[in-house]
C-alpha cells in the first residue's frame, strides 16, 4: 500500500509557501522519513523539483494524487524536531518556509535545476529561441532567471509544438569514494601464480607477494601506488586476472587534517565551577529547561564547566551541542572539546569546505557522533536525543544571521532546548542586556563565578588618556608607557598581544587643503587603504582603484592617510622595537584555510613575542605567557550611530584585558583612550559588569530600547532614491495604521551608508512593548514584497537588529 506525504517545495515564494501532498509507492515506503528530501513533479509542467517531507500518512486515499519522482538520500538529512522547528523559526524570522530548510542543511545539498529547450527546427530557427531567452545554450535555463514576458512566450511555443522542455538536476550532494583494493586469491593460488610468471615481471611478483600479507580489509588503492610504488596497470590487470576485487568504499573528509590531539581529562573542579555544574546537573535530571545564564569573569573556567556538563549527558547517552561564536574561536576551542570526547565530536563551522560540512553532517545522521561544535549554523544540527545545549559567549553578535533568515541562533538554542526538555547554557564575561535582564526577572537561572580559576586576580587596566600625550607620544599610534612596557615584557622573553579596534574604523584617503575623502563610486562609503596590493579598496562591492598622489577635487598634494591600519601598525612596530617578533592576525592574514591555527600555533610556540591582531583575537585565547595586552584605539566603536555600541566597546575591553595572566605570571592591560571619562571605558577598567550592567540598563530605558523594548527594522533599497524612500514612507504609513502611539517609529531614513552596490537604502525602526496588531502588518509587507521584488525593489523585515548601519 502507498503512503501519503506532505512536503514544502524548496521554492521560496508566497504562492508556494504552503504545504503540498504527493504518493510514495510501496518500494520507497520505509525510506521516505520525516524530514527527507525528495524530488516531486511541480506545477502543472511536472517540472522535478526538490522538496522537504513534514508527515507521512499511511492511510492515503489515492485520488489523484502524484507520485514522488525520487528519493535524494538513504537517510534524512534532517528530523521530526527539526521539521517543526523550520514552521516556528519562520513565523518568528518573516520568512518563508523554505528558506529556513536550506539555511539549516549544508551548502552541498542544495539542488539545481536546470532546463533544456529542444527546439524543432523545422518549426522555428535556433537563434530565435535563444534570442528571446537570452541564453547562449538551450541546455542552460535557470528558471529564477526568465522574465514573465519570457516565460509567457516559451509557454506559447511548447503548446505550439515548437519547443519542448526537458529537466535536468544536477544534486550536488557528492559523496568522496576511495578505491579499496582486497586480495582475491588463497595461499596455494598465490604461490601458482608467482611461478607461473617470467622472472622480470618484477611488478607482479612484487603484488602478489604484497596480497599474500593482507588481511580481509584489503589496501587502499592510493597507498598500493604512492607507498608500494606498484603501477596503475599492474592493478588493472591483476584486476582482469581475477587475483584481486576492487570496490569503491565511501570515506568521510578529515577536517581534522592529520591534525592529533592529546587527550585529556576532566580537572578537579573549584567551588564555584561545582556549583554551576550542580545546576545544570540538577535541571539535566529533573528535564528542565529554563535558560541558565552562566556569568563568569574571564578565565573562571567556564570551558571547563562545559565540558563536564557534556560528559555527564554523553555518559547517560544523550548529544550536546556547543556554539561558540566564529571562526576565529574554533580551532582553539575544537581541541579542547576533541581532547575530551576524541572522535566523538562533529565540528559545522564556514571554514570546513562543503564536502568536509556534509560529510560531518552525516557522520550527525548517522548517529556516530555524540557532541557537535560549531558556529552559528550548528545550532541546526540533526542530533537525535539532546541532552544540553551550550552557547558560549552568549553575546556575541555573530550569532545573528544578518540575512534571511534572520535567525538568532542563541533564541534557536533556547527553542531547541524547551522541546528537547534539557538545560540550555548561556555563557558569558559580560552577558547581553537581554540575556541578564531575563535572569533578573527570574525567567532565566543565574549563576555566576566571580575568580579566576587560577586564584589570581583579574589583570590590573590602566587607562592612557591619549590627549595628554598628544605631544610627548613616541608615534601618532603608540603613548610613551605603551612602549615602555612592550619594550620591558620583550626583556623579559614574556608575550604581547596587541588589538587594533576596527569597529567602525577605517584608513581612508583625505586631502588637507579642501576636506574631500576618497570614496567608492558604487556605495556611499570611503575607500580603505591596502598597502600589500597598493591600491584602494571598497570593503561593500570591491571596487580598487590606484593610491592617489594628489586630490581628484583641488589637485593639492596634501592629501594624507587617516586612520591606522594593521600593516601600518606592522611596520611601526618594525621601526619601534626592532627586535620584537610580530604576528599579524586580520581578515588579510587569515583569508586562507587553516591560516587563523598556524598564526595561533606560531604564537603558542613563541616563535613571536607580540600578537598584533583585530577584534579576532579579543576572544577565547588562553595562552599562559601572555602578561601585556594593549589595546591601541578604545574608542573607535564609541563613536558608531548604534545604541549597542557602549556595550559592545565594553564587552570587547573586557573580553581582550581577559587575555592578559591566564596562568602564573601576572597580567597587566594598557588602553589607549580618547575619552577615558567614558563610562563603558571607566568600567571596563574596573571590570565591573554588575555596574555597567545597572548604567546601561537605565539609559535603555530612557532611549526606549532593548531590553525594554522591542525592535524591528524594515529595509528598503531599490537603484533609484526616490522608489526606496517611497516605499519606506509607504510602509511607514501602514505601520503606523495598527500600532498605538506607546510605539516609538523612527525613520524612514536614509542608511548611514545609503548606497550600496548601486542601490539606495532607506529603512525604518519600530520599537515597541507589545503590539498586538504589529505581527500581521509585517507578514503582509513580507507577502508583497514578492511583487515589488519584481520591480528591482527588496524588502527585508529583520526582528532585533543587532547591527545597525
Ligand atoms: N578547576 C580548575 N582547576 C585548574 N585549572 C582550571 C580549572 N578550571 C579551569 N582551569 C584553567 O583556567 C584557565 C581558564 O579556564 P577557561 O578557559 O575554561 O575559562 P573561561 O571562563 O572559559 O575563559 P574565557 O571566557 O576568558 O575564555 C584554563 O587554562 C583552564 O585550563
Ligand atoms: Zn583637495
Ligand atoms: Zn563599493
Amino acid at each position: 500500500m502507498s503512503k501519503k506525504i506532505d512536503v514544502i517545495v524548496d521554492i521560496p515564494a508566497l504562492q508556494t509557501n504552503q504545504n503540498f501532498t504527493y504518493l510514495v509507492d510501496d518500494s520507497l515506503e520505509n525510506l521516505v522519513k520525516v524530514g527527507s528530501r525528495v524530488l516531486v513533479p511541480f506545477g502543472q509542467a511536472g517540472r522535478p523539483v526538490q522538496a522537504y517531507v513534514i508527515s507521512i500518512e499511511s492511510q492515503a486515499n489515492l485520488d489523484d494524487l502524484k507520485n514522488i519522482n525520487a528519493l535524494l538520500d538513504p537517510e534524512p538529512m534532517l528530523n521530526s524536531e527539526l521539521i517543526s522547528l523550520s514552521n516556528w523559526l519562520a513565523d518568528q524570522t518573516y520568512s518563508f518556509r523554505a528558506n529556513v530548510l536550506r539555511a539549516m542543511l549544508p551548502n552541498l545539498l542544495k539542488l539545481n535545476t536546470r532546463r533544456y529547450v529542444l527546439v524543432n527546427e523545422e518549426k522555428i530557427s535556433k537563434n530565435e529561441v535563444l534570442d528571446l531567452l537570452g541564453v547562449e545554450q538551450a541546455n542552460d535555463l535557470r528558471i529564477a532567471e526568465l522574465t514573465h514576458m519570457q516565460q509567457a512566450k516559451l509557454n506559447e511555443w511548447v503548446n505550439q509544438g515548437v519547443v519542448e522542455l526537458k529537466y535536468a538536476i544536477a544534486d550536488t550532494a557528492k559523496i568522496k569514494t576511495e578505491m579499496q583494493v582486497y586480495p582475491n586469491l588463497s595461499e596455494s593460488d598465490l604461490k601458482i601464480e608467482v611461478s607461473q610468471l617470467a622472472s622480470n615481471a618484477t611488478g607482479q611478483i612484487k603484488l602478489l607477494k604484497l596480497l599474500g600479507t593482507l588481511d580481509e580489509d584489503g589496501i587502499a588503492q592510493k597507498k598500493l601506488i604512492n607507498e608500494e610504488k606498484i603501477g596503475r596497470s599492474t592493478i588493472e590487470s591483476a584486476e582482469k586476472k581475477h587475483w584481486i576485487i576492487r570496490k569503491a568504499i565511501e570515506k568521510y573528509r578529515n577536517p581534522f587534517q592529520s591534525k592529533t590531539v592529546q587527550s585529556d581529562s576532566a580537572l578537579i573542579l573549584n567551588s564555584e565551577q561545582k556549583i554551576a555544574k550542580n545546576m545544570i546537573d540538577r535541571q539535566i535530571k529533573s528535564k528542565d529547561s529554563t535558560p541558565i545564564l552562566l556569568e563568569g569573569v574571564t578565565g573562571s573556567g567556564k570551558t571547563e564547566v562545559y565540558l563536564q556538563s557534556i560528559a555527564e549527558v554523553v555518559k547517560q547517552g544523550k548529544t550536546a551541542i556547543m556554539l561558540v561564536p566564529e571562526i576565529s574561536l574554533t580551532p582553539l576551542m575544537v581541541n579542547r572539546v576533541r581532547a575530551r570526547f576524541g572522535n566523538q565530536v562533529a565540528v559545522l563551522h564556514s571554514a570546513l569546505s562543503d564536502g568536509e560540512k556534509f560529510d560531518e553532517w552525516r557522520r550527525i545522521v548517522r548517529q556516530e557522533v555524540s557532541v557537535v561544535v560549531g558556529a552559528r549554523s550548528a545550532v541546526f544540527a540533526p542530533l537525535q536525543n539532546l541532552g544540553i545545549v551550550i552557547v558560549d559567549e552568549e553575546h556575541s553578535s555573530t550569532y545573528k544571521q544578518e540575512d534571511t533568515p534572520r535567525y538568532s541562533a542563541r533564541d534557536v538554542a533556547v527553542y531547541r532546548a524547551r522541546t528537547n526538555k534539557c538545560p540550555v547554557v548561556l555563557g558569558s564575561a559580560t552577558p547581553s542586556l537581554e540575556s541578564r535582564a531575563r535572569a533578573e526577572k527570574k525567567v532565566y537561572n543565574l549563576v555566576q563565578m566571580k575568580e579566576r580559576a587560577n586564584k589570581h586576580d583579574l589583570p590590573t587596566i590602566k587607562i592612557i588618556d591619549m590627549r595628554k600625550e598628544l605631544n610627548s607620544r613616541a608615534d601618532e599610534t603608540f603613548s610613551k608607557g605603551m612602549l615602555t612596557a612592550i619594550n620591558d615584557r620583550i626583556a623579559k622573553k614574556e608575550q604581547i598581544v596587541l588589538l587594533l579596534n576596527r569597529r567602525g574604523f577605517s584608513s581612508f584617503v583625505m586631502c588637507r587643503s579642501c576636506g574631500f575623502v576618497l570614496k567608492c563610486p558604487n556605495c556611499d562609503v570611503s575607500l580603505t587603504m591596502h598597502v600589500d596590493t597598493h591600491s584602494m579598496r571598497c570593503h561593500y562591492c570591491g571596487h580598487e582603484e590606484v593610491i592617489p598622489k594628489a586630490c581628484k577635487n583641488c589637485g593639492s598634494d596634501k592629501i594624507r592617510f587617516y586612520g591606522t591600519g594593521t600593516e601600518k601598525v606592522e611596520k611601526q612596530l618594525a621601526k619601534l622595537v626592532p627586535d620584537a617578533k610580530v604576528i599579524r592576525m586580520d581578515v588579510d592574514t587569515t583569508r586562507r584555510k587553516g591560516a587563523h591555527e598556524r598564526l595561533l600555533d606560531r604564537f603558542g610556540n613563541h616563535e613571536a613575542d607580540i600578537l598584533l591582531g583585530t577584534q579576532m583575537i579579543a576572544k577565547g585565547l588562553d595562552f599562559p605567557d601572555v602578561t601585556l595586552v594593549g589595546v591601541l584605539n578604545a574608542d573607535t566603536s564609541l563613536e558608531l550611530p548604534d545604541f549597542r555600541s557602549a556595550e559592545r566597546t565594553f564587552q570587547l575591553l573586557t573580553q581582550v584585558a581577559g587575555r592578559a595572566g591566564r596562568a602564573d605570571k601576572e597580567g597587566e592591560v594598557l588602553i589607549q583612550s580618547f575619552n577615558p571619562d567614558h563610562y563603558a571605558i571607566k568600567l571596563a577598567q574596573k571590570q565591573d559588569y554588575e555596574d555597567f550592567f545597572i548604567k546601561e540598563m537605565y539609559l535603555r530605558k530612557l532611549g526606549k530600547y532593548p531590553p525594554y523594548f522591542f525592535t524591528v527594522q524594515v529595509a528598503v533599497s531599490s537603484g533609484e532614491e526616490k522608489t526606496a524612500a517611497k516605499v519606506a514612507f509607504d510602509i511607514v504609513n501602514k505601520i503606523k495604521k495598527v500600532v498605538s502611539d506607546r510605539s516609538v517609529i523612527l525613520g524612514p531614513s536614509p542608511r548611514s551608508i545609503a548606497k550600496i552596490k548601486q542601490k539606495y537604502f532607506y529603512q525604518l525602526v519600530i520599537k515597541f512593548q507589545k503590539e498586538p496588531g504589529l505581527d500581521q502588518v509585517l507578514r503582509s509587507i513580507r507577502d508583497e514584497a514578492q511583487k515589488q521584488y519584481r520591480q528591482g525593489i527588496s524588502i527585508s523585515i529583520d526582528p532585533e537588529p543587532q547591527v545597525f548601519i
